[in-house]
């Protein structure tokens, strides 16, 4: 037995350097290993329907699986609420995300959506839900040359009361089950922590439009010799739009929206390949859900420039004064006929006059051409693609060109 020096075993504990810290579930899934180097892209392992279970997962005996009916007000109350109450929180716990009942319906019924795809779990006895995870169908286009039939996995949660028990695994197995028996074998998701393995690591960027409420929710804090009046004022907008024409996404946009994004996202290592119907879901300015500008050419109609943004507040946890902090998140952007830091000048002052209070964004597409000239500041939140089985190398950020909600 080799004698390891005794120190060296203590720094390395300290420095929580256990390499082969095991992933119990996730080393028994079709995704790289976390040290993995990539030889060829593609899938991972190749299944048939035969080889996909037919009965669902075995829950513990007090839980039944349930599907959710989000077109029933009750039932999408069930998951607002238990995703309100338990859902993803800043490592402080100061902030809970509060996606809210529109949006929750809009996230979940994209074209071909599937019902038997958003799965709860609940108490047998109460009928209380405790645990959900969702999948929608998408085509995603990786390296710029595979097309791949996908689902996108949003909304695992599992009530505070139940964490560590290992129902996430069982939750994932039972939806993968259910993504399998579609005959669709790979899937898309974006997460906070590391996992093995990330396709790539993103960083978010925050605007702040109201830096008197983001100071006084200790989202962000005044800095040192810096009056709030003055704040105030270096992060005031522009007064008014730039973009010539700028105006709401009508439905008869659509058709050269479609091919603009189509066109656009095609430069991209992952991104989503979106028809007319999809491009029409996820874009129609909705009220607290979607806002998504436009800049036409004049002479022939064409979209030649957009931006969007989609709402998500967070609930202030324990604030005396705040409750809610309203956050827009950068959605798609594609600038051809004015500058990107000009059309994200107009989004900047539409969501200010929006009434957002903070302006998001991550370090994918080419947002960095304009974070920094118009300050955005960094944030201690990454976000971290995957893939499941489909194996590709590890991508820059820039290269990214998919956003999930
Ligand atoms: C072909 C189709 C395929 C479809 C499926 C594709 C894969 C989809 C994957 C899901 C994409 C989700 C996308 C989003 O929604 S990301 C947002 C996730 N939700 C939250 O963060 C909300 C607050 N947190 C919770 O509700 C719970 O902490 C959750 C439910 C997250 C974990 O519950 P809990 O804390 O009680 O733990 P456990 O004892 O049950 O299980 C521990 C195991 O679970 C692994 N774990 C922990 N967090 C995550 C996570 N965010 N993604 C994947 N795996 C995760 C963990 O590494 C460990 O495995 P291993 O390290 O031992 O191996
Ligand atoms: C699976 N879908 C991934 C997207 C879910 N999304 C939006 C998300 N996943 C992890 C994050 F790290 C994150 N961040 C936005 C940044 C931010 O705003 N940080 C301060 C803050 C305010 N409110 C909250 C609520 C929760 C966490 C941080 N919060 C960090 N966003």
């Amino acid at each position: 037995q080799p004698v390891v020096d005794k120190n060296i075993l203590n720094l390395l504990s300290s420095m929580n350097v256990d390499k082969n810290a095991a992933h119990a579930f996730w080393d028994t899934q079709p995704v790289p290993k976390i040290d993995a180097q990539v030889e060829k892209s593609g899938p991972i392992e190749v299944k048939t329907l035969d080889d996909v279970r037919k009965e669902p997962l075995t829950l513990p005996a007090l839980f039944e699986w349930v599907v959710l009916d989000v077109n029933d007000q009750v039932q999408l109350n069930d998951v607002y609420t238990l995703l309100n109450e338990n859902y993803v929180e800043d490592d402080d716990n100061m902030f809970r995300f509060d996606y809210s009942i529109p949006f929750l319906k809009w996230a979940l019924q994209p074209p071909h959506y599937l019902k038997d795809w958003h799965i709860g779990v609940r108490v047998k006895e109460s009928k209380k839900l405790v645990a959900f995870i969702s999948a929608i169908p998408a085509t995603i286009n990786v390296d710029k040359t595979d097309s791949v039939k996908m689902v996108e996995i949003n909304f695992l949660c599992v009530h505070k009361k139940l964490r560590e028990k290992r129902l996430a695994p069982v939750l994932i197995k039972e939806i993968t089950r259910r993504v399998n028996l579609q005959n669709i074998w790979q899937a898309a998701y974006t997460a906070g922590i590391v996992l093995p393995k990330p396709v790539a690591s993103c960083r978010y960027y925050h605007r702040s439009l109201n830096p008197k409420k983001l100071v006084e929710c200790k989202f962000s804090s005044l800095p040192p010799r810096v009056s709030m009046s003055l704040l105030i004022k270096l992060n005031r907008v522009e007064e008014n739009t730039k973009c010539p024409g700028i105006r709401p996404l009508t439905k008869a946009d659509v058709p050269s929206a479609t091919r603009l994004l189509a066109k656009y996202l095609s430069q991209y290592s992952l991104a989503p390949s979106m028809s007319e119907e999809e491009v029409w879901h996820w874009l129609a300015p909705q009220k607290n859900v979607m806002d998504c500008y436009v800049v036409v050419d004049p002479k022939t109609g064409e979209v030649t420039d957009m931006c969007s943004f989609y709402t998500l507040p967070s609930s202030v946890i324990g604030n005396p004064k705040h409750k809610t902090l309203k956050a827009a998140f950068s959605f798609y952007n594609i600038a051809t006929s004015v500058p990107l830091v000009d059309l994200m000048a107009d989004a900047l002052h539409l969501a200010k006059k929006g009434d957002f209070d903070v302006f998001n964004c991550l370090d994918i597409f080419e947002n960095s051409k304009f974070i920094k000239e118009h300050k955005f500041q960094p944030g201690d939140g990454n976000l971290q693609y995957y893939l499941y089985n489909y194996a590709t190398q590890t991508k820059d950020p820039s290269a990214m060109g998919l956003v999930l909600l």
